[in-house]
Order: C-alpha cells, then sequence, then structure tokens
C-alpha cells in the first residue's frame, strides 16, 4: 500500500508530493498535458499586488515557506530555478511616486517597498519618474522546475504520464484503489481541470486565462524585472517573458490575437526601442471566486482531499497550502477558514 496517490503535478502537485517525500510518505502521480498553466506561468513572486497596492495574503508566512522549499528541492535536483531578482514598478508621473510613498508608510507593506526612488537608466527604456523597487522578490522558472522534477519522479518511478480515470477509482474505508494500486490517501491537484472530476467540480474555480509573450529586443538592456500593467522579465540573450493578460470569459488555452494585440500595446507603454514577438502562450489560471485557494477533505470521503485555487500566486501559495494540507490530513491540524473547502458547504459531487 502506498499512502498517497496524486493526481496533477503542476505547482500544486508537486508542492504536495515534496512534502509527502520529506516525510517518507510512499507517492505516485498522474500527470496528463490537460492543462498548462504552471508549465507557461511568468513565474513571479510579489509580496505586494501594485495595482492597489495592498500585501498580498499571508505573504511573509509564504515567502518563509517559499523559500527553503525551493532550495531543498533545487539541491535534490540540481538546478537553479529560484532566481532573487528586483522588481521595479516604473512610474508615470510625481502622483505615482507619491501613492508609493504613502504606501511604504503603511506597516503591512513597508517591509516589501524600498523607500528610495531608482533613477537608473536601463537602455530601451525611458523613465524620467523612476521606479519603486519592491522587496524579497524574484521569479521561478517553472518549466524548467517541472521538467527536471518530472525527470526526476520518472528515475524513482514516482509518476505516470496518463491521464486519471475517475470512473476507475474505488473507495474504501481505509483507503481508495485505482487500477491495483491501494493508497491511504488521493489528493487531487488538477488546476483548471478540477470540473472534469466528480468529487469536486461543483467548488466555485472560475478560471481566468492569462496569455504572454516571449520577445526578442536587442536594444533593451535589462537585469531585473520591471512592472507595469504587464511585466518584463530578462531571460537572457536579448530574450525578455511578457505578461500576461486577464481574460474572465474565455476559459480555453487557446492563444488569440486579441491576447497578443494587447500585450504588444502594454510593451510599448514601457518601452521605446524595437522588438518582435518569438513566442505566444495561453493558459488558465485556477482562480476562485473569493481569491483564497481550495484546501480539504471531500466531505463524505474522507480519504479523498483537493489542493487548488492557486490563482495567479501558485509560486508562492503551492508550497505553504501543500504543507497545510500535509499537516491536516497526518496530524489533524484544523486548516485556516479561509482556505478550507469548508467555507462553500457540501458543494461537493459524491462518487456515484
Ligand atoms: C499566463 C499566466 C501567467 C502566470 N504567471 C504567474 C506568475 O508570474 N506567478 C505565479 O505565482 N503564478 C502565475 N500564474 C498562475 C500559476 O500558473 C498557477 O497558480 C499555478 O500554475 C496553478 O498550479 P496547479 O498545479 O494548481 O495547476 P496546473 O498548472 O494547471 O497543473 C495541473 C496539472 O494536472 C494535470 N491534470 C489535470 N487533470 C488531470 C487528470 N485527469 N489526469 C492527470 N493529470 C491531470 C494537468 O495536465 C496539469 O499538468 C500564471 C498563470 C498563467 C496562465
Amino acid at each position: 500500500m502506498i499512502d498517497y496517490i496524486i493526481v496533477g503535478s503542476g505547482l500544486a502537485g508537486i508542492s504536495f508530493s515534496e512534502v509527502a517525500l520529506l516525510h517518507d510518505k510512499k507517492i505516485l502521480i498522474f500527470n496528463d498535458d490537460s492543462q498548462n498553466s504552471s508549465k507557461i506561468a511568468g513565474g513571479l513572486y510579489n509580496p505586494v499586488i501594485l495595482k492597489r497596492f495592498s500585501e498580498v495574503w499571508q505573504a511573509q508566512e509564504q515567502l518563509e515557506i517559499m523559500t527553503s522549499f525551493y532550495s531543498n528541492i533545487a539541491n535534490k535536483i540540481e538546478t537553479k530555478f529560484d532566481f532573487k531578482i528586483p522588481i521595479l514598478r516604473k512610474f508615470f508621473s510625481i502622483e505615482e511616486q507619491n501613492n508609493w510613498f504613502t504606501a511604504s508608510d503603511k506597516k503591512a507593506l513597508a517591509p516589501f517597498l524600498s523607500t528610495s526612488l531608482i533613477f537608473k537608466t536601463f537602455e530601451g527604456i525611458e523613465a524620467p519618474f523612476g521606479y519603486g523597487e519592491v522587496l524579497q522578490t524574484g521569479y521561478v522558472d517553472t518549466a524548467l522546475l517541472l521538467s527536471k522534477y518530472e525527470e526526476f519522479l520518472l528515475s524513482k518511478e514516482l509518476l505516470k504520464k496518463e491521464s486519471f480515470d475517475y470512473n476507475a477509482l474505488d473507495i474504501e474505508d481505509d483507503g481508495v484503489l485505482y487500477k491495483g494500486i491501494d493508497s491511504k490517501h488521493i489528493v487531487f491537484a488538477e488546476g483548471f481541470g478540477l470540473h472534469k472530476n466528480p468529487f469536486f467540480k461543483e467548488l466555485p474555480l472560475d478560471g481566468t486565462k492569462g496569455e504572454l509573450v516571449i520577445i526578442k529586443a536587442p536594444l533593451l538592456n535589462l537585469d531585473v524585472i520591471v512592472n507595469t500593467s504587464v511585466f518584463i522579465l530578462p531571460l537572457g540573450n536579448d530574450l525578455f517573458k511578457v505578461g500576461a493578460t486577464y481574460n474572465w470569459k474565455d476559459k480555453t488555452d487557446l492563444l488569440t490575437e486579441e491576447g497578443k494585440i494587447e500585450l504588444i500595446e502594454r510593451i510599448k507603454e514601457i518601452i521605446s526601442c524595437d522588438f518582435e514577438i518569438i513566442e505566444h502562450y495561453a493558459g488558465v489560471r485556477p482562480t476562485v471566486r473569493d481569491r483564497r485557494p481550495l484546501v480539504g477533505t471531500h466531505a463524505v470521503h474522507k480519504r479523498v482531499h483537493v489542493l487548488n485555487g492557486l490563482g495567479t500566486r501558485g509560486v508562492m501559495l503551492g508550497p505553504a497550502m501543500a504543507k497545510a494540507l500535509f499537516d491536516h490530513i497526518e496530524n489533524g491540524t484544523v486548516l485556516d477558514k479561509e482556505i478550507d473547502i469548508k467555507r462553500f458547504g457540501n458543494r461537493q459531487g459524491k462518487k456515484s
């Protein structure tokens, strides 16, 4: 018997598998390519919502858990994927500078907003009003993390690259049985794919489509992330990742001309040099109406759990939420009401 079947190996699934492995649990993961949110994500971590100048929910706690968590994985897979680089908010007016200083006076934001304005010149960007620096920021190269972690899982025979068939799952009193595999628990982490899951499809996972592009801009000289309505992230070799759009209506991961045009317009607001689009990606973020994750245990089936709703911030939220779910299952630790799926009552499906 194994301890955990995990469905999905995006940021949520690998976070849970890593917590389980750290506790010497036996796991088996099923993953297909039906969703690609983690693979294409910008990967930024930023403790401040710059649009509203508010602190990200539980930012400091999440950053602390995340840092040691990713550093453990990096050692294990012998790959650097967590890059701690500054995020600079470009100012377009004196008023924006003033708003920055007002925000940096707030107790919750003070640790994250530098009070010194930056007037560094980056070739290719005109910024007469300068920049404000957000502290404790960076990005995770999620595509690299996922592919190297997959190699690791495959080498240990802990991953099956196949779709999980919900109809083949039998629920028993002391665990679950799936195609001859006995497991004490099953954790579903399918991202927006949750809608096909008969146990949890009633949960209010809205989904927000996002598109981003990779541009080539040889005249842009940037070694930080610049953020306004979109971010520009330097990848090296004159390449930059730029994103992302937010579309609440379209729930497909198809590339759209509309998304591309929006990104081109936003890029032109930030940089003044030429660029060309090299690649274009789209995916659906697993967002929840109340902007909190979906974590917890099925109301009827006590061995069936969910880890989802990481929304726009899977990089910061994944490790902390995986830890919370693991502690809940193994030690009976009560989940924070804000993340527990119980807040939606019994809006869950049942295995018929
Ligand atoms: C354009 C864009 C930009 C983003 N930028 C950032 C960013 O800068 N910073 C940040 O923190 N977050 C960002 N995000 C959000 C982040 O990507 C998500 O929060 C995170 O990826 C969610 O991870 P997940 O594991 O829940 O879902 P997913 O990444 O969707 O992973 C779910 C996995 O489960 C698999 N699966 C589903 N159903 C089944 C099944 N039946 N059988 C087997 N496998 C199954 C899927 O194929 C997939 O591999 C961005 C998202 C998008 C779309």
